[in-house]
């Protein structure tokens, strides 16, 4: 049975922004007992209180972990996104002080796609307008200006995850579909790569955004790529709301260039669902807003909470790191029958030698060494044949070495 020397009993998991009960239940059952679980996001001093306390750490897209969080934040050993996002992280400044970070990058995927796809039907039909007319007592029934998806055009930009489903699900009802991707992509079904961004906004009668959140997509569609845009055209945002640039958009909409929208991320969020949500789309009938909710099904949620704390646990009790975000990825196979050394290293010549110098000096066998290097960090997982004993003072040994930003031992 393999026991963290640091009891489970005693691992403080900070859980916040209602993340599934899959997740709670996940480190319940796997003995984790001190669990801190709120609905919301906490405001930034209290976040940043609260964090300095935890050894793990759970969120989605609102919370901001700061590179002062992490520098603060002795006890901490893993944070786990509970989306796909992870721009909300100060990811160097966790790797620096040897965190990682874990996503999913897969659950919510599909649940995206769906709403995007609605959207374009909703949006090629004039529904939202014609919509908020019957709210106000309105009856206009015209089929000016509406239009069914079948062969028409939709462009996707960032063609990764989400891109490619919706791109499968499009060509389902017989849209065309063209992306735009930095990278090289496979096409899948019919879908072809436009020549680049401008030529991509041009051809589509639908232009959807699934990018993620860096300094190259900043911005990235403004008024010269909404002029650039058939007239006419509908335009969807739910990838990250520094993506486009809102006055442009609300310009765009207003002189009818664009004649709808669907957003789902905004520059700026409300941090919690009593806050108040300002911006300058409100009010405008030809725009869907949804407060982002593009992952938020109770299937994605679940499984996302069954996801990202199985990682986490993987980490907390087996030293695995497989798709950190920030960190060397080391697999590791269960150790019964030895113990486990983790040590954390800034990555600079001469830290191994001196880690294999404890061993040799202190006469213990290795059974199994891993190591694996990432930017500014190296880890190192040393399986030995140990007593508890032996254990400790290798552990002692390791935190010792110049250069060392963690140890940990694993009986
Ligand atoms: N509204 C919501 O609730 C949700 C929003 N998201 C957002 O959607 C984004 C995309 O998600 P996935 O498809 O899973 O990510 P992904 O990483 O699989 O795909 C992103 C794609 O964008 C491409 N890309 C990056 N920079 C680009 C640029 N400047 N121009 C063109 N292409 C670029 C990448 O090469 C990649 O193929 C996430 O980063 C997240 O921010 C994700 C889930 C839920
Ligand atoms: O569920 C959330 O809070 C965020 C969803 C999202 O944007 C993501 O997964 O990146």
């Amino acid at each position: 049975m393999n026991k963290n020397s640091f009891p489970r009993g005693d691992i403080r998991v900070l859980l916040l922004e209602g993340v599934s009960q899959t997740a709670v239940k996940s480190f319940r059952a796997a003995g984790y007992t001190q669990i801190e679980f709120h609905e919301k996001s906490l405001p930034e001093a209290q976040l940043a209180e609260r964090v300095a306390e935890a050894h793990i750490v759970g969120i989605r897209s609102r919370s901001n972990l700061t590179a002062e969080m992490f520098q603060n934040s002795r006890r901490l050993m893993a944070v786990g996104c509970f989306c796909i996002g992870t721009n909300q992280v100060a990811l160097n400044a966790a790797q620096a002080r040897g965190i990682p970070v874990f996503n999913a990058p897969y659950s919510n995927t599909r649940s995206v796609a769906e709403l995007v796809l609605a959207e374009a039907i909703l949006l090629m039909r004039r529904i939202p307008e014609k919509n908020m007319e019957c709210h106000r007592g309105g009856w206009s029934k015209s089929a000016a200006g509406s239009y069914e998806v079948r062969g028409k055009t939709l462009g996707i930009v960032g063609y990764g995850h989400i891109g490619t489903q919706i791109g499968v699900l499009a060509e389902s009802l017989g849209m065309r579909v063209i992306f735009h991707d930095v990278e090289t992509k496979l096409a899948l079904g019919n879908a072809s790569p436009a020549a680049n961004l401008s030529d991509l906004l041009e051809r589509s009668d639908i232009v959807s955004m699934h990018v993620p959140e860096t300094p190259s997509t900043k911005n990235m569609i403004g008024a010269e790529e909404f002029s650039r845009m058939k007239k006419g055209a509908v335009f969807i945002n739910a990838s990250r709301g520094t993506v486009v640039d809102i006055p442009a958009l609300a310009a765009a909409l207003k002189s009818k260039h664009i004649a709808g929208a669907a957003v789902d991320v905004f520059p700026v969020e409300p941090k919690g669902n009593d806050d108040k949500f300002v911006s300058e789309l409100v009010g405008m009938d030809n725009v869907i807003l949804t407060p982002h909710v593009g992952g938020s099904t109770l299937e994605a949620q679940e499984n996302i909470g069954i996801e990202v704390a199985a990682k986490l646990l993987r980490y907390s009790d087996n030293g695995s790191t497989l798709s950190a975000v920030n960190f060397p990825e080391v697999s590791l196979p269960e150790h019964t029958g030895s113990r486990r050394l983790l040590h954390i290293h800034e990555n600079r010549p001469g830290v191994l030698t001196q880690i294999n110098n404890v061993f040799s000096e202190t006469g213990v066998n290795i059974d199994a060494q891993y190591l694996q290097t990432a930017g500014q960090v190296g880890y190192v997982v040393i399986d030995v044949d140990a007593t508890e004993d032996q254990g400790r003072v290798l552990r002692d040994r390791l935190a010792a070495i110049a250069g060392t930003l963690r140890t940990r031992l694993l009986n």
